[in-house]
């Protein structure tokens, strides 16, 4: 049974704990790390099998796990992926958005060949990445409009260096438009699915992001369109927001538990 180490207890890595906790993923959760340690102890109180609490991210891969779990924030990908990935353990990635910086991307495939180590990227919140992959050399236009509440854009550094209040947003406006690379700087903990988008089609220059704060809705909603040679793909998902964090989608949460369900289990794999 593989051994994980979870980065970050917040929505994702409670439900992430709570699946292995139930059995759903057969693994076992050993070590969990977050820089609010009482996030860590509050999971940890909920578990039957308990994990112990590191003191550092370090020690999360330099025990003996097989796989890192990052459910934290982009900072702690370019603060960590990369010795995870030196001290020989697999690592799953939410914070995707961290990954169309060049470097951070560049180093960490370096380091997957050179210490034979794998990267896994769940779908997270939208659907269709296996048409996009598969289409990818037919591609020629992509764009993503994410539409939520003005709450679960809240913090976003956009807000910062626009000198706009998300709060006076009274009816439904777009607020960005521009690429993937942009957006995921912009928006770190709302557009992750911008960077995966880019990985899987045209990369992060070409992909287009549009975001729409919507007063009136209780959705994060993702709509992909692309079109080329191949035809149209036009895919929209409505997604419930989790109840502890509004930025968040419930689908994020499933896909990361079945991404980590068909890393450790043996059977049949569906899709692409
Ligand atoms: N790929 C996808 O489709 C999606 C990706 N995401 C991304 O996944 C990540 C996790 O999401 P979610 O669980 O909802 O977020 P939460 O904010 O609910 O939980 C993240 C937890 O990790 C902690 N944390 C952040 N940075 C670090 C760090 N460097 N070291 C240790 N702990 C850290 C946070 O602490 P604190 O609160 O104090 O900052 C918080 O406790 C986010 O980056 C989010 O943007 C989310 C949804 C979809
Ligand atoms: O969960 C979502 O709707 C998307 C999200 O926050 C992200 O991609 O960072």
């Amino acid at each position: 049974m593989k051994r994980i180490g979870l980065l970050g207890c917040g929505a994702i890595g409670t439900q992430i704990a709570l699946a292995i906790n139930s059995g759903q993923v057969q693994a076992e959760l050993t070590h969990v790390y977050d820089y609010d340690k009482s996030k860590a102890e509050s999971l940890v109180a909920r578990l039957d099998k308990k994990p112990t609490i590191v003191e550092n991210p370090h020690l999360l891969s330099s025990n003996n796990v097989d796989l890192v779990v990052e459910a934290a924030s982009q900072d702690a990908i370019k603060n960590h992926a990369l010795s995870i990935i030196q001290n020989r353990k697999d690592l799953m990635i939410m914070s995707v958005g961290a990954l169309l910086d060049e470097s951070v991307f560049d180093i960490l495939f370096d380091a997957c060949h050179e210490f034979k180590k794998r990267i896994y990227l769940p779908s997270g919140a939208i659907a269709g990445l296996d048409a996009i992959k598969s289409v990818k050399s037919e591609l020629e236009s992509v764009t993503l409009i994410t539409t939520k509440n003005p709450k679960a854009l809240a913090g976003a550094k956009f807000f910062e260096t626009k000198n706009m209040d998300v709060h006076s947003i009274k009816e439904k406006t777009v607020i960005f438009e521009g690429a993937a690379k942009e957006a995921v700087t912009l928006f770190p903990a709302n557009i992750n699915v911008a960077a995966l988008l880019s990985l899987a089609g045209l990369g992060s220059e070409k992909t287009l992001v549009k975001i729409v704060a919507d007063p009136n809705t209780n959705k994060n909603t993702h709509k992909i369109e692309a079109s080329g040679i191949f035809g149209k793909i036009s895919i929209q998902v409505e997604n419930v927001p989790d109840n502890t964090n509004p930025k968040t989608s419930r689908l994020a949460i499933l896909s990361a538990i079945e991404c980590l369900h068909t890393i450790c289990s043996d059977d049949i794999k569906i899709g692409t």
